[in-house]
């Protein structure tokens, strides 16, 4: 049977003993389950979660209160849906530089700013975790993040990043790349923590 035409560029093939290539990532038992800061003390940082949409599902809504009850153990959490397309216009580029200059209006210079891409850097839960600490390392006060809308975000947010990650090679809806945020959000928590989620 031939190679997948997508095998070669993703790493994977569907067949791993007869692959000839690395595995995109480390299999889980060679992969770490701790961060540098497991069992360490953390600068707690309150969490902003900023994300660009219309009124949320029902489900959605519930899911984001468990997680953010959840997450509330370890900090803060305030979640701030900005208005998509303000100025109701059908020009895409218009809409993307009214929802950017919303979302900017929110960030303040103490933030540690990250953006969420699906273009953004691969991370695995412990690097999460590794990121919670790193940020409150560097001075900031708040730790942002910031999801788009339909057409993504706007020049000005992106440059503003400190870091810009993805949550997977898949583009997500803004909805669900929410839910999935929250929850790598508690989980890099209990990864600090040294707590039992994480296994
Ligand atoms: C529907 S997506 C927009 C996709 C659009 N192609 C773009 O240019 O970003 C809405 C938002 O969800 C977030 N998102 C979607 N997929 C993601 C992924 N795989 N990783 C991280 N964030 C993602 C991003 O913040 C994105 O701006």
């Amino acid at each position: 049977m031939g190679v997948l035409p997508w095998s070669c560029r993703c790493g994977l093939n569907p067949s791993p003993s007869k692959s000839r290539g690395a595995p995109a990532r480390p299999p889980p038992a060679t992969r770490g389950r701790r961060s540098k800061y497991t069992g360490q003390s953390v600068r707690v940082m309150p969490m902003r979660v900023l994300t660009v949409g219309k009124k949320r599902s029902q489900g959605t809504q519930l899911l984001l209160e468990e997680y953010k009850e959840k997450l509330g153990h370890y900090c803060d959490v305030e979640d701030t849906l900005i208005k998509s397309n303000p100025k109701l216009t059908s020009d895409v580029k218009v809409q993307i530089e009214a929802e950017d200059a919303s979302m900017m209006q929110q960030l303040k210079a103490e933030d540690f700013v990250v953006v969420l891409d699906e273009n953004g850097k691969d991370l695995i839960s412990e690097q999460i975790a590794d990121l919670i600490g790193d940020a409150g390392n560097t001075g900031s006060s708040r730790l942002t993040f910031c999801i788009g809308g339909p057409y993504g975000l706007g020049e000005q947010v992106r440059e503003r990043a400190d870091a810009t990650i993805r949550l997977s090679s898949l583009v997500l809806n803004h909805q669900v790349a929410l839910i999935v945020l929250m929850e790598q959000l508690y989980r890099a928590w209990t990864i600090i923590k040294g707590q039992k989620y994480h296994h």
